[in-house]
């Protein structure tokens, strides 16, 4: 098993979804349970109210019960004397009107004379202040729909209208069965080449969400007869099953060639990107689907076609929220496949913009960051920055317009920023920065680059961008910058020229990152030449990625910023304090966004953070200073 099985089919993801939904009759019954229990759960029928609510008649206010005809003429010049029990009963709020008594007439617009006696100076009108039987619910009148999902308020009224016991659709029981011999369901067992299972856990969280009995069984390894074992128990114990990894063709995905024997492969691999391995399978009457294994493939598989699958059982509509957004990087896609990407959305002068995150099949933290998610359909080659394009969003657009939108070069300042005030940062370098602020596609853009005739950081740069004299530049922080080396320094890396010597090994920030530009202007100063440093042209793209990079194994030296360093206890070189700042338009200066983010850069609590990490100096964070024309 498993060789003969690298054939994987490359079906559009409509026709693949539509000929699995054929296949698989519904496997969801009913119960009847206690209207108490019954909030999340969807109705199997209609519900019908046994009795009314209210019940009887009853006072709607704290007063007096009266017979209205009885109270005509009664004025300010012409008060009415009523006597206790011939004329009126005092009542509470929800008491059963006395009988005969068609009027309440609140407490505070009666005089009391005595005991037994009140005067009215206003005559009331038949039914005043009365709740009448059924004024909310009519016995035999429907309380809820079939197939609607119960919130909390649905449970006040079909207790109201009698409805104590109600017919719902059984949770459905579902499987996960991880696999794969590196699967480990504990930190404690998390040794090299271990790989935790999270994937159990999110699909868990997915399917609660959906209202169904999620079981986890203990991660199976790539071994046929214990994954037979495994799959077979999977099926019989619930009404589906979901098998995570080995869906691929690797020497040790069985999965599929099981499910065949045992059952059906309805569709292997489908067009789509994340998730193309998927199987979607049957047995025993009951669905079988493996998810891919990457944790990204693995969610999507599972949105495209385990969701959709479950709400069409459940009668639920599938819920669409939508906004249209100008691109602001060029997409690149295959044409033979539907590529499914993460994306942040901001809002920025009355536009919506759309960035696209990381589209790594294991990069779980591009979804935690994703509002949404942007279509590239199959057939297309992708899609040009500037263009309009709808996304399915994952995160509510009210807190989505809430956001300052930052483009630019990345600090670990950022991060303490974001702890304090909504914002979405994307990280593509000083130059990525000032292009972005062009086009108006941020508010902020942090930026560190130096003048190379000057020595002075920021401004001849930000002029030469926008001769027009419109901007400001927030006044960020200075920084340290150095050479970044392992503890203890085993390469003796000391100087820029070290970087040339034989066996050291350099990792580099990407073209147009402000630390990339002083590096090539360190190096030009000294007259030494790039391509004598050996790494030189592998480039990545935050300060941390390349401290993480130092850390392991296979690179010695990297410039970065200390507070990188520090975090990640490796040694470092200081070479001098460069200025980090934050560009903005002064058209957007007032914003509320804007401001709050200069009120985050003067706070205490900011300047305190910076502190405990170190390289920082942050005497003017916060002030603006505004860049004028090139001439002023
Ligand atoms: N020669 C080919 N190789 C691959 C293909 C292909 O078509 N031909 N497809 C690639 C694509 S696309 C995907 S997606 C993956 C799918 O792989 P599998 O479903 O077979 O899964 P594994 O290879 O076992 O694992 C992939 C990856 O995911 C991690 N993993 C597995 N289970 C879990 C879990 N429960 N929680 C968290 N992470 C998990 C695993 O450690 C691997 O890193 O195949 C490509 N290869
Ligand atoms: O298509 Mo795989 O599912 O990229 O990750």
């Amino acid at each position: 098993m498993g060789r003969d099985n690298v054939y994987i089919t490359n079906i559009p993801l409509e026709e693949a979804l539509k000929t699995y939904l054929e296949a698989l009759p519904s496997p969801v019954g009913t119960q009847i349970i206690d209207a108490d229990e019954a909030l999340h759960r969807t109705t199997a029928k209609a519900v019908f109210a046994k009795r009314s609510s209210p019940n009887d008649h009853c006072a709607a206010m704290d007063g007096i019960a009266v017979v209205a005809e009885k109270t005509h003429g009664a004025n300010e010049r012409n008060p009415l004397k009523l006597k206790l029990h011939d004329d009126f009963e005092y009542v509470n709020t929800g008491n059963l009107m006395p009988r005969g008594k068609d009027a309440v007439i609140m407490i505070e617009d009666i005089a009391p004379l005595d005991d037994d006696q009140v005067e009215i100076i206003e005559a009331a009108y038949a039914w005043q202040h009365i709740r009448q039987v059924g004024e909310d619910i009519i016995s035999g009148e429907m309380i809820l729909p079939s197939r609607h999902k119960i919130r909390p308020l649905d449970l006040g009224a079909l207790l109201s209208g009698g409805a104590d016991k109600i017919e719902v659709l059984n949770k459905l029981k579902v499987g996960i069965l991880p696999t794969g011999n590196e699967i480990v369901q504990s930190m404690e067992a998390l040794e090299k080449g271990k790989i935790l299972d999270t994937n159990s856990s999110v699909i868990k969280g997915l399917l609660l969400e959906l209202g169904c009995e999620p079981t986890v069984y203990t991660p199976a390894i790539d071994d046929p007869v214990i994954l037979t074992a495994a799959i077979k128990k999977g099926i019989e114990e619930n009404d589906f099953l979901m098998t995570i990894a080995g869906s691929s063709a690797g020497s040790k995905d069985f999965t599929v060639n099981i499910i065949e024997e045992l059952g059906d492969v309805i569709v292997h691999g489908v067009a789509i990107k994340p998730g193309k391995p998927t199987i979607l399978g049957k047995m025993d009457g009951k669905g079988i689907v493996g998810l891919p294994g990457y944790p990204v493939s693995a969610f999507f598989a599972f949105e495209k076609f385990v969701k959709p699958l479950i709400e069409s059982w459940y009668g639920l509509p599938h819920a669409h929220h939508q906004v249209k957004a100008k691109l602001t990087q060029r997409i690149i896609s295959s044409v033979k496949n539907e590529e499914l990407i993460r994306v942040t959305v901001g809002q920025v002068e009355d536009q919506w913009i759309v960035t696209p995150l990381s589209r790594g099949a294991g990069v779980t933290m591009s979804l935690v960051r994703a509002d949404g998610i942007l279509t590239v359909p199959r057939l297309f080659e992708g899609i040009e920055s500037g263009e309009w394009v709808t996304v399915e969003l994952m995160k509510a657009l009210e807190d989505i317009e809430q956001r300052l939108v930052i483009i630019g070069s990345h600090d670990l300042l950022i991060d303490i920023i974001a702890d304090e005030m909504p914002i979405s940062s994307t990280h593509v370098g000083s130059f990525g920065g000032l292009m972005a602020m062009k086009k108006k596609e941020c508010h902020i853009a942090p930026i560190h680059l130096i003048d190379e005739t000057t020595g002075i950081y920021n401004i001849s740069s930000v002029r030469k961008m926008f001769p027009e004299g419109d901007m400001s530049l927030i006044q960020g922080v200075k920084r340290l910058q150095g050479l970044m080396v392992k503890k203890g320094n085993p390469k003796g890396i000391k100087k820029f020229e070290d970087l040339t010597t034989e066996g050291v090994v350099f990792v580099n920030r990407q073209r147009g990152a402000g630390t990339r530009q002083l590096l090539d202007f360190e190096l030009k100063k000294r007259d030494i030449d790039p391509e004598n440093i050996e790494g030189y042209h592998r480039e990545l793209t935050t300060h941390m990625a390349v401290a993480v990079a130092v850390l392991s194994e296979g690179t010695d030296v990297g410039l970065g910023i200390y507070a990188a360093a520090e975090t990640m206890g490796l040694d470092f070189i200081p070479i001098g304090y460069e200025t980090y700042d934050f560009l903005v338009s002064n058209k957007v200066l007032e914003e509320p966004r804007i401001k709050n983010f200069i009120k985050v850069l003067k706070s205490e609590g900011f300047r305190h953070k910076l502190e405990l990490i170190g390289g920082y100096t942050y005497k003017d964070a916060g002030s603006i200073l505004q860049i004028g024309a090139q001439d002023d």
